[in-house]
Order: structure tokens, then C-alpha cells, then sequence
């Protein structure tokens, strides 16, 4: 006996299912009796139109259809299951009368695979039934092997596809921690020390180029390092008397008892110890550019003669009694309030608004915290050399707990961290060591962090301690006293990654 799904346990598969359709009752039992002899299950039909519906729910694997018949000839019916995506598939073998001339060729076109031909010789039939369903059934085989391997094909392809992402977004963040190193800082502006690229920053920058040129008086206000000291150098620098020279004077640092005759100089024997005469700090800028930094500091009794200097541009020495002429521009700094310094009479209102008449007002790291990766590729560049560092990557983490802090010490404190850091770093790559121990997040009254920065710099501070040991015995989720998994789902909330 045939069977044609025979497994390799050797047992019966599916039964083979052969749509037997003819308006002969006659034909269909001399078929069923042929088909008796192989192990296959017989549906008949007496019309196409039922052969139709029957081919579409049974999905037979095989038709013998007779081609004449009444209404739906054999013909239409192979067409209409051809059109069906449900039956198109299913192998039609025409049955047609000796005497009967059909166009055999049209059979072929529409899908037939075979003929036979009536009177049935019943012995050629079942071989040719035979036939057809051995290549349906290798047909089906192949199917099979071909949806597997393009299962296989699509696995492979999606997992290449992962692996492809994955690299994509590690070249991608290799990219991006190297951006800052590899790129040239250009900026568009005409500050050569200068590194920034916030908008705030830039009105700052714009506001400079704009007074340098003309002979205003420039006071630039701003907390401690900011770069009150960069800005008066590029209004300098960028104004016709940059041939000539910059004299800075640090009033905080000069004792007051001497802060007069630093600017204004003295005559020989002025006063106890004045053993010879002196060019003050005015004399030497003459032509040039003087920098009154902590203006805020210049004792009262010395401002009306500061005063004089401005409007006239006349001073005496100390001592002396011929007036000197000088032509300086004066550029002035500070961190302090002072209106406030006014108000409470320790400033001259008249000298005030002398020297107010251009203010530029530096700003604080906090407020431009985008130059942060910039100023730390110009620092590590900057003071890499120096100490025989080459740094190539700063890793995002970095810059992100870098980002995090309020940096009340400003620029001048991000510089020294970073110096730091380059001296810690034991390759190419930034580190930052366990700098989050040590700074004073809370000790600035007006530098309180925000809750989630303080938690990103707690938590950092933590898995330095424990060299980014996450869990089991003194892990760090263990010293937190939370759960692993918790602290993994922190760290990543707070783009905390293990350096
Ligand atoms: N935009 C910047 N680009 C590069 N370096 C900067 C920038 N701003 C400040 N710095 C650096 O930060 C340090 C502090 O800057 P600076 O001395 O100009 O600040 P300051 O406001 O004058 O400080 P202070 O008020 O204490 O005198 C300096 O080393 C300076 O070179």
C-alpha cells in the first residue's frame, strides 16, 4: 500500500485527500474503487461550482476533474480555483472522453498538471494519481525546507541587524566622547583664550567686540572665575591700542597704604621709605590699557583722585607737584554688588556711574554649563603638556557628573579639577578619581544642587568607594541599602556608567 507522509517512526502521516469532481455517478465509483487501493481519503463533488466550495474548506491534494459538464465546465472550475490563493496551489488533473474534442493546450494554460482520458484504464490512472501526489508531496517538503531556511535567514539577519545597532551606538558614543578632542575648537568669534559656545555667552562675547574698539570705560561684573580677567584682555586685544601695553592692577591684592602710590607713582622722598622716585601703574599704561581688577576694593579716600584720572585723564605723583597727562583706557572688574557697596557709602556714586558706562556682565559655569565639555577638552589640552598627558577620550560619564555640579568655584574650579584629574588619569581617558568625595556640593549657600544631581554625585561618590562593585558584599547597593536591581534602575535614570 502507497502512503505518501510516512514519517521515519514509520508511522502514517496525514492522509492524502483526493477531490474527485464529475456529473457521472457512474465515473465517480469507478473512481473510488480505483482510488480503494491507495491510502488516500476520496471527496467527490457532481458540479464545479461545488467543487469550488468543497476545494476551498477540504484544500485536497489533488482534483481529478471531468471537463465536460453542465453549467461550470471543467475549464472555468480549474480557472476559478487557480484565482483562489486558497486553492491555487492544488494540482487539477482533467478527465475527458476520447470522443470529446477540447483544446488540451488551454487545459495546460490554466493550471492542469495531467490528462486522462475516459474510458478509464484504471491500472494508468492510479499510477498517474500516484505520480501527482508524490510530486505534491516533494513540493510541500521543499516548501517546508524553504520556510525554514528563510526563518533561519530572518533570525540571522535580525540578530546581524542588533549587532549592527549595537556597534552603530558604541561608535556613536566613541564619536561623541571624542568629539570634543578631536575637533579643533573654532568658534566664531575673535577670542583666542576664550572657549564657549553657549548663546548666553555669545551675547557676553558680542557685547565686547562692540565696546573694544572705542575708548568706553568697561566695568565687567561677575562672580570669582568667571573670567572677568579673559574679557578684559579681549577688549584689549581687540581695540586699536593693543600694540600698547595691558597693566593689571589687583586691588584686593595691593595693602591699601600702597595701592596709591602703585597707580599714581611717587616723588623721591614723598613719604617714609619713598627712597626713590616711582612711575605708577597709570604712567606705564599710557597710550595702552589699564585693568582695575576688584575695583570694588579701591579705598575711599583714593577714589576722587581715580575720579580725576577718568574725566581728565590727570594725575600728580605722590609728592609731586606737576600734573601728568595720560591717555588710558581703563577696563574695571568685580565680583561685588556695588550699588549695593554705594548704598552703603564705601563707593563714590559719581565714581560709580563713571565707571558704569559700559557694564558687561560675565556668567557664572552654571548658567553656561554646555561649554562644560568644551572647557574641559581646553583644559586637558591646556595642561595636558605640561605635565606629559596626552588625553584622547573623556568619557560621557564624566562630563555628566562634571555637568551635574554647581560649581560655585566656577571656571577657575572646573580648571583645577581637571588638573587634577590629568594628574589621576592613568591613560588616555579622563578620570576623575574620587573627586566627588571631596567637593563641597552644599557648601555654597546660593550653590545648592538640585535633588536628582545630588543623588547622581551621592550615588557616584558611592561606586567609586566600592570600585563600581553594584551588588553582593559590599557592593554599593548594599551600602545604599537598597536592592541591586533598584540601584542598576538609578544608575541608568541618572545616566550614571561605570567609567
Ligand atoms: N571662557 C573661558 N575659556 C577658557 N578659559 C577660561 C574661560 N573663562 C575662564 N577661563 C579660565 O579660568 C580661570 C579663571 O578666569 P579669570 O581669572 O579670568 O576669572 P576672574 O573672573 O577674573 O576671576 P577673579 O574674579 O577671581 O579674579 C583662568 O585660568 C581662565 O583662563
Amino acid at each position: 500500500m502507497l502512503s505518501f507522509f510516512d514519517d521515519n517512526d514509520g508511522e502514517s502521516a496525514v492522509q492524502p485527500v483526493v477531490l474527485i469532481v464529475d456529473d457521472m455517478p457512474n465515473n465517480i465509483s469507478l473512481l473510488f474503487e480505483a482510488l480503494s487501493r491507495l491510502n488516500v481519503k476520496v471527496l467527490a463533488a457532481r458540479d464545479g461550482k461545488s467543487a469550488v466550495d468543497q476545494a476551498r474548506i477540504a484544500r485536497p491534494d489533488l482534483i481529478l476533474l471531468d471537463v465536460m459538464m453542465p453549467g461550470m465546465d471543467g475549464f472555468e472550475t480549474c480557472r476559478r480555483l487557480k484565482q483562489d490563493e486558497l486553492t491555487a496551489a492544488i494540482p487539477v488533473i482533467f478527465m475527458t472522453a476520447l470522443t470529446e474534442t477540447i483544446d488540451k493546450v488551454n487545459g495546460f494554460n490554466i493550471g492542469a498538471v495531467d490528462y486522462i482520458t475516459k474510458p478509464f484504464q484504471l491500472g494508468e490512472v492510479v499510477v498517474r494519481i500516484e505520480n501527482q501526489l508524490k510530486i505534491r508531496n516533494l513540493q510541500r517538503d521543499l516548501e517546508h525546507l524553504n520556510a525554514e531556511l528563510e526563518a533561519r535567514v530572518a533570525e540571522r539577519t535580525a540578530s546581524l541587524t542588533q549587532a549592527l545597532a549595537e556597534v552603530e551606538q558604541l561608535k556613536n558614543q566613541l564619536q561623541h566622547e571624542n568629539t570634543y578632542l578631536r575637533d579643533e575648537i573654532h568658534l566664531t568669534n575673535n577670542f583666542e583664550e576664550i572657549v564657549s559656545r553657549s548663546k548666553p555667552f555669545s551675547h557676553v562675547l558680542r557685547q565686547i567686540e562692540q565696546v573694544a574698539p572705542t575708548h568706553f570705560t568697561v566695568m565687567i561684573l561677575g562672580e570669582s572665575g568667571t573670567g572677568k580677567e579673559l574679557l578684559a584682555r579681549a577688549v584689549h586685544n581687540l581695540s586699536p591700542r593693543k600694540k600698547k601695553a595691558l597693566i593689571k592692577v589687583n586691588c584686593a591684592a595691593l595693602p591699601t597704604n600702597l595701592i596709591e602710590s602703585e597707580l599714581f607713582g611717587h616723588e623721591k622722598g614723598a613719604f617714609t621709605g619713598a627712597a626713590n622716585q616711582k612711575t605708577g601703574r597709570f604712567e606705564l599704561a599710557d597710550g595702552g590699557t589699564i585693568f582695575l581688577d576688584e575695583i570694588g576694593e579701591m579705598p575711599v579716600d583714593l577714589q576722587p583722585k581715580l575720579l580725576r584720572v577718568l574725566q581728565e585723564g590727570e594725575f600728580e605723583r605722590i609728592g609731586g607737584h606737576k600734573t601728568i597727562k595720560v591717555n588710558v583706557r581703563v577696563i574695571a572688574a568685580t565680583n561685588r554688588d556695588l550699588e549695593k557697596e554705594v548704598q552703603a557709602g564705601r563707593f563714590r556714586e559719581d565714581l560709580y556711574y563713571r565707571l558704569c558706562v559700559f557694564p558687561v556682565k560675565s556668567l557664572p559655569l552654571r548658567d553656561r554649563s554646555e561649554d562644560i565639555p568644551l572647557l574641559v577638552s581646553h583644559f586637558c589640552k591646556k595642561h595636558g603638556p605640561g605635565i606629559g598627558k596626552t588625553i584622547d577620550t573623556i568619557p560621557e560619564d564624566v562630563l555628566t557628573t562634571l555637568a551635574g555640579y554647581h560649581w560655585p568655584g566656577n571656571i577657575r574650579e572646573l580648571e583645577n579639577v581637571i588638573q587634577r584629574a590629568l594628574i589621576l588619569s592613568p591613560g588616555k581617558t579622563l578620570t576623575l578619581g574620587d573627586w566627588t568625595w571631596r567637593r563641597p556640593l552644599l557648601s555654597n549657600p546660593e550653590g545648592f544642587v538640585t535633588l536628582e544631581a545630588h543623588e547622581r554625585a551621592y550615588i557616584t561618590q558611592v561606586l567609586e568607594h566600592t570600585r563600581w562593585k553594584v551588588s553582593g558584599k559590599n557592593g554599593a547597593a548594599e551600602i545604599l541599602d537598597i536592592i541591586p536591581t533598584t540601584l542598576d534602575s538609578r544608575m541608568k535614570k541618572l545616566g550614571i556608567k561605570r567609567p
